[in-house]
């Protein structure tokens, strides 16, 4: 098995972003990809505004900040998973996306390279029967926001090798977070457990149970959550939540599942969450 020094991060939204700054904080070189530079831009401007915030509480020096920063390249071309020995993809969470994605990285990537996908619920064995090396194809599903959570749900895909495990397990540890493993479901199991209550909490408020506040405080000081399920999914992305739930639904064919009508209404009206100013709640 290559040893794991140069990984490639596609899609500089809230996760990718995220995945690409602790890969760099731990010396990894990365090559962060977008369809566009504009998205890079956004991206690379939250990393820095993370990394100054490190060494304003004295955490890192600025030295330490331009370095980790030097760690990363900017790249709009997938051509650049062709010296890479990892790649990571945080792409939205879409199965044809996706697995054309994973088609072209197969085409691309040196054929000892592990191609791995953070999705948050798509099934890992589909993703990788868009490839002619199954056996190389994982799933590193990460923690929102990254550089906090420590978890990395690894999930297994009905081909992944032992060997291709271990080295991702190996690689979560070395960027100082705690790898669960997991069978491939819709869902696994972070989504499948905390999804459902999501969509039960926007069920609360469409049924006028009670105000967005009141359902949040209920989980709060209730639960002792750190936020209520309704800024929670605001925090996700609507959009993003709204697919895990389909995903739920589709993959387990049970109306459990079923996605509250007002989630999809709020989708449509592109009020996504804090990542498009406005959701459950408005952002400034
Ligand atoms: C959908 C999926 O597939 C899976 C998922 O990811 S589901 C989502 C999982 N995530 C959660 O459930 C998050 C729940 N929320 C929380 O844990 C907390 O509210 C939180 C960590 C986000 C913020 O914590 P808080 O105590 O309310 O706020 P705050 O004091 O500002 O932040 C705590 C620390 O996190 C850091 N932080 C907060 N948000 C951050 C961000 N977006 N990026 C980087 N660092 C961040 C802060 O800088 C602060 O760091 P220090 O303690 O080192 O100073
Ligand atoms: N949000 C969360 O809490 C979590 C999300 N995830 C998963 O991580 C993935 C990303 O989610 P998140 O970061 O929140 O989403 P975002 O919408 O913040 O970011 C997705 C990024 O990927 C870009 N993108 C879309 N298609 C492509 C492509 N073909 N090639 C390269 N880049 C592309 C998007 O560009 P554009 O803006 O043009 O669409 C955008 O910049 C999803 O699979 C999601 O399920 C996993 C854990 C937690």
């Amino acid at each position: 098995m290559m040893k794991i020094q140069k990984i490639m991060v596609i899609g500089a939204g809230q996760m990718g972003s995220g995945i690409a700054q602790v890969c760099a904080q731990s010396g990894f070189q990365v090559v962060l990809n977008d369809l566009k530079d504009e998205f890079l831009d956004r991206g690379l401007g939250v990393i820095t505004k993370n990394l100054t915030r490190q060494v304003d509480k004295g955490r890192m020096t600025e030295a330490d900040k331009d370095q980790v920063l030097a760690n990363i390249t900017r790249s709009t071309n997938l051509q650049d998973a062709s010296s890479v020995d990892l790649v990571i993809e945080a792409a939205v969470e879409n199965m044809e996306i996706k697995t054309k994605i994973f088609e072209q990285l197969d085409e691309i990537a040196p054929k000892e390279t592990i191609l791995a996908s953070n999705t948050s619920s798509l099934p890992i064995t589909e993703i990788a029967a868009a490839t002619k090396r199954p056996e190389k194809v994982i799933g590193m599903h990460f923690m929102n926001p990254v550089p906090v959570m420590k978890l990395v749900e690894i999930i297994r895909g009905l081909a992944t090798t032992d060997e291709v495990y271990q080295a991702i397990e190996d690689l979560t540890k070395a960027l100082s977070k705690v790898p669960v493993e997991v069978n491939d479901f819709p869902g696994f199991v972070s989504n499948r457990v905390l999804m459902p209550m999501i969509n039960e909490a926007v069920y609360t408020l469409y049924e006028g149970v009670a105000t967005k506040e009141a359902i949040d405080d209920v989980m709060k000081l209730g639960m002792n959550h750190p936020m209520g399920p309704l800024t929670l999914a605001d925090f996700i992305g609507l959009d993003t939540c709204l697919y895990i739930m389909e995903i739920l639904h589709e993959g387990f064919g049970d109306d459990k599942y079923r996605p509250c009508p007002l989630l999809r209404k709020y989708v449509k009206a592109g009020w996504l969450g804090k990542k498009t100013g406005r959701g459950f709640y408005t952002y400034e």
